[in-house]
């Protein structure tokens, strides 16, 4: 036996290396032909008259709309009387729109807004633009660079809570509309503009009751654009151009209250545990155990699909692995979980939001409550999320009430089989003609969910540039917008209206074809 050692040993390293050699060839090969799902940019030239210039007077209406604090606090805790002044405002500001025989205008739920512009062609199905008039509180007020609701001019940004989430869209809309309308042009379709007043709460008094009167009135959209995921320079690891991100789905999500209730009593006298100690242990657990990374288990959903829309563009090494995730996805996932933005598209993740307890130094407190938010990757469920933190905390002290959920969004159609995708890229290409395009997922939430009924092509997007310094003004400090990107928002908007007046059909010429 011990003689026939060296052969078997020779056996097993020549499988391996034969092994090794047939996998890295299989690499090579695919690193080289993967396909290129990118077409190249529209011919189209931002011209004047083809052109919304930010001058003077537009700058000065979108620098009023962020002075409206039109703060949303809890569900159904916002400011009224400022969304009142504020839809004022917006009335006042564009008089061609509140004008037009061709545009009905509803208010609904008191302060949200719905236009409907009325296209030449009533064969057509709508397409609805959709915003928000209502921003988030300020926190840190003393350390903004400007007054947060000032929207001063500071350097070439505007800086104010809202300018990217979201009054830049609202405004960039109604800016293209009332540009569009004022030369006289009547769009063939017609087109809704759908403003709730209550995004950041849920959207339960504003986009919820848009969604169901229009699904009283029958209608049905052919596809709805809401704010979402930007440009991204620097976002999409190994990719240096830019890359326009269009979420074609969204996480759900899940707020979990959790609550222990021990005996208190006088803080000289402690027992073992406390309420405080319990629930700290239970939300450190949950902490220490992330949910399932996506990408390790090769994942076919929109993570993946938005790596392989740019893979040919990576620079080699991201190349190599993004061509071949069958074998790299684990390597992938790792290197996706390690920065929070990244992270938040490889799982479902928990951010503990509220800690509350104790009402003296001296009082051991009998109760103590959390509130955990959880972003649902679109592979999993309210279900699944709620079962796997029940097992990970394991302690049927803790008790857990679900405060509001949502699964995660159907997914809508993209790539070369559906004219709206690809009419958006089109109009991304016209304002960024050296961006990529792709598909992805919304890491956060948006009023489109209550429109899920209304059209099966919901997009999400942007279309201003964010680096990853740019992130955490979204809800954070010194949220600010470029004038550049205040000027591309708008012409966005232009170019996409005007989009809307040719035909939707699948074009097919030259590579196209390979997408
Ligand atoms: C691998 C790609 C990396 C991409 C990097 C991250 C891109 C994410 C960019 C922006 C995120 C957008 C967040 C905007 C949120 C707006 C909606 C909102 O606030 N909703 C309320 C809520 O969700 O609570
Ligand atoms: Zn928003
Ligand atoms: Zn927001």
């Amino acid at each position: 036996m011990w003689k026939s050692l060296p052969r078997v040993l020779s056996l097993v390293v020549r499988g391996f290396a034969l092994t090794l050699a047939v996998l890295a060839t299989i690499v090579v090969i695919r690193t080289a032909t993967f396909p290129s799902y990118q077409t190249s940019p529209p011919e189209c030239k931002l011209t004047d008259p083809d052109f919304i210039p930010a001058d003077q007077e537009r700058l000065s209406r979108f620098t009023s709309a962020i002075q409206f604090r039109t703060v949303s606090y809890e569900r159904g805790v916002g400011t009224p009387q400022e969304l009142a002044r504020f839809t004022q405002f917006i009335r006042e500001s564009f008089p061609t729109i509140h004008g037009s025989p061709l545009v009905r205008r509803d208010v609904v739920g008191n302060y949200s807004l719905l236009y409907r512009v009325d296209g030449s062609d009533a064969s057509l199905k709508p397409y609805m633009l959709a915003s928000h008039l209502d921003v988030v509180p300020i926190t840190q007020e003393a350390n903004w660079e400007a007054p947060p609701f000032s929207g001063q001019l500071k350097d070439g940004y505007i800086y104010g809570r809202g300018t990217i989430d979201a009054k830049h869209s609202l405004m960039g809309c109604l800016e293209a509309v009332e540009f569009i309308l004022s030369r006289g042009h009547r769009p063939k379709r017609t087109l809704y503009l759908a403003f709730g007043h209550d995004e950041e709460t849920s959207g339960h008094f504003g986009a919820k009751v848009i969604g169901e009167m229009l699904a009283q009135r029958g209608e049905k959209i052919e596809f709805i654009l809401d704010e979402g995921t930007p440009v991204g320079e620097g976002l999409v690891p190994g990719v240096s151009k830019q890359v326009a991100l269009v979420s074609v789905a969204e996480k759900g999500f899940l707020q979990l209250h959790l609550t222990v209730n021990e005996e208190g009593g006088h803080a000289s006298m402690p027992r073992s545990e406390s309420a405080i100690g319990i629930l700290s242990k239970a939300i450190s657990k949950l902490e220490d155990s992330p949910h399932p990374n996506m990408f390790k288990m090769f994942g076919t959903g929109p993570e993946t699909r938005m790596l392989e829309y740019v893979a040919t563009e990576m620079t080699l090494p991201y190349r190599m692995l993004t061509s071949n995730l069958w074998l790299f996805s684990p390597l992938v996932g790792w290197v996706y979980s390690k920065k929070p933005q990244t992270n938040a598209f490889a799982r479902t993740t928990t951010a503990l939001t509220r800690f509350n307890a104790g009402v003296k130094d001296n009082v051991i407190s009998p109760e103590a409550t959390a509130v955990i938010d959880h972003r649902i990757h679109p592979s999993s469920s309210v279900e699944e999320v709620i079962e796997f933190d029940r097992k990970v905390i394991n302690d049927p002290r803790v008790k857990f009430n679900v405060i509001n959920n949502m699964e995660p969004s159907p997914t809508s159609p993209y790539g070369k089989d559906s004219p709206t995708y690809m009419l958006l890229q089109k109009t991304i290409q016209q304002i960024y003609p050296d961006a990529l395009v792709t598909p992805t997922f919304m890491v956060a939430n948006t009023d489109t969910r209550h429109y899920w009924s209304l059209s099966s092509a919901i997009y999400r997007f942007n279309p201003y540039v964010m680096t990853p310094s740019d992130l955490p003004r979204f809800h954070g400090l010194n949220e600010r917008i470029s004038v550049q990107n205040y000027e591309r928002v708008m012409n966005f908007y232009y170019h996409l209206i005007v989009n809307m007046d040719e035909p939707l059909e699948i074009k097919r010429h030259g590579h196209e074809d390979e997408l």
